[in-house]
């Protein structure tokens, strides 16, 4: 299958967890762009959408689906968001497009995550993707040396600022065997604003295309 054959299922397939009256958790990235467009039919029915980043914001907008302030919606039912790498227990690599953060934010208010991935994301250990985190500008280089001192190997994301205006370092060479507590220690780091590890709160339904992992 085409990746963005999978991306495109998977972003449709989604839509089966949205119910009249919701406010959507809605995440960022070319995946979750088939979402939004698949969501957009279903925009009369749902009160609205909490959004993970300025550019899925603005593709809501476009589509006619009001954008909500999570402050003003409480916790919320559904998030929907890709994945950059799903293990089998549903630990997830995010932050590919610099928007993790928020994600992980809309994520921890939600009560059920649902990933949408094509299958070239799944993965048995998590790492062969570089692990985005989110630093303070001014703690790059100190964040990077504790990171180094890990054994991981971070390359700053140079000329990117994210929506929250701070920096990202993308760790190469990493196999993550525990990602629960590489999540816990890597948010230790004075600094580092998050981690692009999302193991201690996983997703609760992983898509991969239009089929639904076990
Ligand atoms: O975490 C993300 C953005 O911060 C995305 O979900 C991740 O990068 C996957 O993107 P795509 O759907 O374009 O492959």
């Amino acid at each position: 299958m085409a990746q963005n054959e999978g991306k495109r299922l998977a972003g449709r397939a989604a839509l089966r967890y949205v119910e009249d009256g919701m406010v959507v958790g809605v995440g960022t990235g070319s995946t979750v762009a088939y979402f939004i467009e698949a969501l957009a039919e279903r925009r009369d029915t749902i009160e609205g959408a909490v959004s993970s980043s300025e550019q899925s914001s603005r593709l809501l907008r476009e589509r006619g689906i009001p954008v909500l302030d999570l402050n003003a919606t409480g916790e919320l039912a559904l998030y929907v968001d890709g994945a950059d790498e799903c293990d089998p227990h549903k630990r997830l690599i995010k932050g590919g497009g610099g928007a993790l953060t928020r994600e992980k934010i809309i994520a921890a208010a939600s009560q059920r995550f649902v990933c949408i991935i094509d299958p070239a994301k799944r993965v048995d250990v998590l790492g062969r993707f570089p692990l985005p985190v989110e630093v303070i500008p001014m703690a790059r280089s100190h964040v990077a040396r504790a990171i180094a001192a890990r054994g991981g190997q971070p390359v700053w994301r140079d000329g990117v600022v994210t929506d929250n205006g701070n920096w990202i370092l993308d760790v190469h060479n990493w196999s993550i065997t525990d990602p629960v507590a590489l999540e816990s220690e890597l948010n230790q780091i004075a600094g580092v604003v998050c981690v692009g590890l999302f193991a201690r709160r996983p997703a609760d339904v992983v898509l991969i295309g239009d089929r639904e992992m076990a």
